[in-house]
């Protein structure tokens, strides 16, 4: 199955599925596995919110709710058809976590949890208390799904629909990852700097994870409803939210196929519990809360990752990104502007930290093709000086101009698209991601595929072409063997590469580059160092914060010496150099 790019044990898996009803089990068993199958679509939802978001929600079965609500009510008080009655739960869903996203994303930290509670608690008490929705008793009488006049009236019957929407979500949530978008999504987890200095709209992704849980979570509602024919509130409160949750966790919150086993272990651990915990404790009750919850706390304490990491283990390694077919076009190219040609000027930049003046009245401007050195001892700066450049930082006074515009109030996203791209001083890689993908992020901005298209994989010429891109920009570093590794396995070095291999990938006209040697050996800096020579050569401009004077001085056409914030000494590096007052301030330490 090489167009659908599934492996050998996901073709046997999907295969044991299509035949369990056909099996002589006993009804029980299709029972628990449609149970299974609804759980896995608020799962695969919780992947994606969670495990790959990191926005734990324990709010997620009151989306069931929306979504089983709206079919019971249009379905027995309209009479309209189920099937026409799914695209309007599925909106339901969305634009109920439109607006719930939108407010508890802005919560951080513990408050994001507690805030999923809160409306978890809220809604399910809202659904027991509207007349229309038949209080605490619910809707009946809600209509059976009908294809072609076949009544899907049976656990067995609704197993076949069920199981559809499962795989047809779990693939499309697997194209979504492996996107363009997905990429953006991934790397959330890392913090936003990163992601945001290469166009990634961060707030867009969180609300785009938040609303594709809701949507699939209200897909799981509408089928409850048509397999139960009637709803309530007692399946859509804070219980079962916890249970959802346990079920990513325990899968594997970073995996979509952990969340469809997470629901199969949580379920069915579920069943014998009920079944044979009162016997054992000699008493009836809930016991399996008190179950799941240790169960809970230790998943988190001894394996984090999930089960699903242990059934990687034995399944054959996933297969590499295949490599471009020739013929794929490039990516579009931006112009070059004109060699020296102002590209950020500094007018009086300013950023005080309460009383600390960390950039003091700086000017300096930068053009097209020249390599600037900023330097200065720790604490000069420098560093505050990039973040005002690529918007990360307000300024306090004076003005930044990009291309010799204004650049006012300006985003990291603003500024990656005028073609400015950076790395940082401590590597912000994302870890999870190979280190094609942490490349093919910096071209972010030269896509445009958005969610629709890549969870229905339509943008695969586009992919191709970035992928390509990265691929290109990884042999230019000299990283091509590393392409497939996570790049959480490769050493600092690399890391510091990879981010240069991932600005190269944004096709910028000026590069900010922090301390891009530190950590490399004597070869590697050489091979740095012509690498950016070439650059020069092609038009790309690069300020360059470097500690390691030789790589500096014979690299750089200007230097710029800070020290506590203030520019002491521009120009001429050999004559910046032999400066008195930049010896005494820094380079009598590192020359
Ligand atoms: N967010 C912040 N809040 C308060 N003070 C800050 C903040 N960021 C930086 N500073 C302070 O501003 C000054 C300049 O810091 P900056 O990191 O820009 O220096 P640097 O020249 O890059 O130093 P290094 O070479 O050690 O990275 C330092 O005194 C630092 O403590």
């Amino acid at each position: 199955m090489k167009g659908l790019n599934i492996s050998l044990p996901g073709l046997a898996a999907i295969a044991l599925l299509a035949i369990i009803p056909l099996l002589p089990v006993p009804p029980f068993v299709i029972t628990l596995m449609d149970n299974i199958g609804l759980a896995s679509l608020v799962a695969i939802g919780l992947v994606l919110l969670t495990g790959v978001g990191g926005l734990t929600s324990f709010g997620q079965a009151a989306f069931c709710g929306f979504g089983a609500y709206t079919t019971a009510l249009l379905t027995t008080s309209y009479g309209l058809s189920p099937w026409l009655s799914l695209p309007v739960s599925l909106a339901v869903g969305a634009m109920c976590a439109l607006p719930l996203g939108l407010i508890t994303m802005r919560l951080s930290g513990h408050y994001l949890p507690l805030g999923t509670i809160a409306w978890g608690i809220a809604l399910y008490y809202l659904f027991g208390q509207l007349d229309f929705l038949g209080r605490y008793d619910g809707i009946t009488g809600i209509p059976p799904l009908e294809i072609a006049g076949h009544r899907f009236l049976d656990t067995t019957s609704m197993y076949y629909v069920i199981w559809t929407f499962v795989l047809l979500l779990a693939f499309g949530a697997r194209n979504l990852l492996d996107s363009r978008v997905g990429r953006g999504i991934r790397a959330l987890r890392g913090g936003s700097a990163a992601a945001e200095a290469f166009g990634v709209n961060t707030g867009r992704a969180k609300l785009t994870v938040f609303v594709f849980a809701g949507v699939a979570a209200a897909l799981s509602g509408w089928l409850y409803a048509h397999l139960q024919r009637t709803v309530n509130p007692t399946p859509f409160g804070l219980n079962m939210g916890i249970e959802y949750l346990l079920m990513a966790v325990l899968g594997g919150a970073g995996h979509i196929w952990g969340a469809i086993f997470g629901a199969g272990i949580v379920l069915l651990l579920k069943e014998l519990l009920q079944r044979y915990l009162p016997w054992l404790i000699g008493a009836s009750g809930n016991f399996e809360a008190v179950f799941f919850g240790i169960l809970l706390v230790a998943m988190l304490q001894f394996a984090r990752d999930g089960l699903w990491s242990f059934v990687l283990r034995i399944l054959p390694e996933k297969a590499p990104k295949p490599r471009a077919e020739d013929g794929t076009a490039p990516l579009a190219k931006r112009e070059m502007p004109a060699h020296g040609s102002p590209l950020v000027t500094l007018d009086k930049a300013r950023k005080q930290f309460g009383g600390l003046v960390a950039v003091n009245d700086v000017s300096f401007e930068i053009g097209a093709g020249e390599i600037i050195g900023l330097i200065g001892p720790n604490g000069a700066g420098k560093s505050t000086t990039f973040d005002l450049i690529t918007g990360v930082t307000t300024l306090s006074g004076g003005q930044i101009r990009l291309s010799g515009r204004d650049a006012g109030v300006h985003r990291p996203g603003d500024v990656a698209r005028q073609g400015v791209a950076r790395t940082f001083q401590h590597a912000k890689i994302f870890p999870d991601m190979t280190a094609l993908e942490n490349a093919a992020l910096g071209a972010h901005l030269r896509g445009n595929a958005g969610v629709m298209r890549s969870f229905l994989h339509t943008e695969r010429a586009e992919e191709a072409q970035i992928l390509a891109e990265a691929d290109r920009q990884l042999e230019r570093v000299g990283l091509a063997e590393a392409r497939d590794r996570p790049a959480g396995d490769l050493p600092l070095g690399q890391l510091r590469i990879l981010e240069i291999a991932r600005a190269l990938a944004l096709d910028p006209n000026l590069l900010l580059l922090d301390e891009p040697a530190a950590g490399l050996r004597h070869g590697e800096k050489q091979q740095l160092a012509d690498l950016l020579r070439k650059l020069r050569a092609e038009g790309v401009a690069i300020l360059l914060v470097e500690h390691d004077m030789s790589f500096v001085m014979e690299l750089v056409d200007r230097l710029v010496v800070l020290d506590f914030g203030t520019v002491i000494a521009e120009g001429d590096p050999h004559k910046v150099r032999n400066d008195p007052a930049v010896i005494a301030a820094y380079l009598g330490g590192v020359a």
